[in-house]
């Protein structure tokens, strides 16, 4: 069974996807880059790539990570680190397993030097 089965498939993707956000914009730490950001365009590109990197039905169209990050200036590790850790939080509020969030960091993590175009 997919990871994204396993947690439930697109209304779980939908559940985590606005709590997440939530998080996002409450968090001084990265905020700022999502100033003026079309959030409700935003949180479909995210759903679509959520279900892509947890093994669900490929609808991502978007930009690739180094191309969709580029112009956002002074992006490094740290915030990358804090995306990851919201990641994880909701996931953990939504009752997934200790392991499974390690998987879903993992792949998160996995397109860190693109999302930081380096
Ligand atoms: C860690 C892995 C990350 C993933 C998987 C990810 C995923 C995405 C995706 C799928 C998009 C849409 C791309 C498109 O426009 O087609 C996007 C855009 C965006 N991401 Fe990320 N992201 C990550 C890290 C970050 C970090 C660390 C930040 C900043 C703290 C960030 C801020 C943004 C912003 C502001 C946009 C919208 C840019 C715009 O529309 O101008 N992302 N991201």
């Amino acid at each position: 069974m997919s990871l994204y089965e396993k947690l439930g498939g697109d209304a779980a993707v939908d559940a985590a996807v606005d709590i997440f956000y939530r998080k996002v914009l409450m968090d001084d730490r990265i905020n700022q880059y999502f100033d003026g950001v079309d959030m409700a365009g935003q949180s479909q590109k995210q759903k679509a790539f959520l279900t892509m990197v947890l093994g669900g039905p490929n609808s991502y169209t978007g930009k690739d990570m180094r191309e969709g990050h580029k112009h956002l200036t002074g992006l490094n590790d740290t915030h990358v680190d804090a995306v990851i850790e919201l990641l994880g939080e909701t996931l953990k509020e939504l009752g997934v397993g200790d392991e499974d969030i390690g998987e879903v960091a993992a792949l998160a993590n996995s397109v860190r030097d693109d999302v930081l175009n380096r």
